[in-house]
């Protein structure tokens, strides 16, 4: 498997010098074609911060992250704005549709901007709404829509321009348990298929459940990290029995 991202000794601190509080310690880590990683850990630990960092949206302190061969920590601002619209997807939390485009204009955003042929953007939204169940909905607006839709729709948007890696960041996290089980087959679906890397932040177990790697962080470090082996539903109770054993890291 090609390696996406290599993260070797990632530091970061805010706060003024003398002062500074260090909240990431020396972050290594590996991910590579097809992974899906799920890192979890207790609030205030660091996860979105590592995800800012990983997904070139704030500088560390310290420390090497190398996107697809590339050292991002020495790009400049005009460069890291190629890289985030050619390599990288964004899933937020609070879905970020623009609310005055229907659902399939929303969709076929990163491609209209891009200047793609209207023939070539139609094919691959036409995908991307078949693999998010999302057909009956592309002409509503964000308002018609419920929550899991939005995001359904957030995350074609993320993959439609087939990025390195997709960065999530507690994607579950507004949604109902029905809502969340649907969005994350579809990612699951497109990560099998090999169409998504994907690297996510949860506080929820049954969330990382559909993940294949658990990684947790605490006291600005990696702790461990859990493979899947067996199913979902074990999976679910492996990361349970670790977060008790953590104590309580999650929830
Ligand atoms: N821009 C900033 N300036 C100063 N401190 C910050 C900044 N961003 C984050 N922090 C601090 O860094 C620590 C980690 O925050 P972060 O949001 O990454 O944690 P988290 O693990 O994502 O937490 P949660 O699960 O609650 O979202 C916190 O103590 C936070 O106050």
């Amino acid at each position: 498997m090609k390696k996406i991202l290599e993260i070797k000794d990632l530091i970061k601190s805010f706060g003024r010098k003398g002062y500074e509080s260090r909240v990431l310690r020396g972050i290594s880590m590996d991910i590579y074609e097809k992974d899906f990683i799920a890192i979890m850990g207790p609030s205030g630990a660091g996860k979105s911060t590592l995800l800012n960092l990983l997904s070139t949206l704030d500088k560390p302190t310290g420390g090497q992250i190398v996107l697809d061969g590339e050292d991002v920590t020495k790009a400049g601002n005009k460069r890291l704005s190629l890289i985030r619209r050619d390599k990288i997807g964004f899933i937020f939390q609070d879905y970020n549709l623009l609310d005055n485009m229907t659902l399939q204009d929303n969709i076929a955003l990163p491609l209209s901007l891009n200047g793609e042929k209207s023939q070539v953007v139609l094919e691959k939204v036409r995908h991307m709404s078949r693999l998010f169940q999302l057909e009956a909905h592309l002409n509503k607006y964000p308002y018609q829509l419920s929550g899991g839709q939005k995001q359904r729709g957030a995350s074609a948007r993320a993959l439609i321009t087939e990025p390195k890696i997709i960065f999530a960041d507690e994607p579950t996290g507004a949604l109902d348990s029905r809502s969340s089980r649907e969005l994350l087959s579809s990612l699951r679906t497109a990560n099998d298929s090999g169409q998504a890397t994907i690297l996510m932040v949860t506080h929820d177990a049954y969330t990382a459940s559909y993940a294949k790697q658990v990684y947790f962080l605490a006291d600005g470090l990696i702790q461990c990290r859990l493979n899947k082996k067996g199913d979902r539903k074990q999976f679910y109770e492996e990361i349970l029995e670790l977060l008790v054993s953590m104590g309580g890291v999650g929830e």
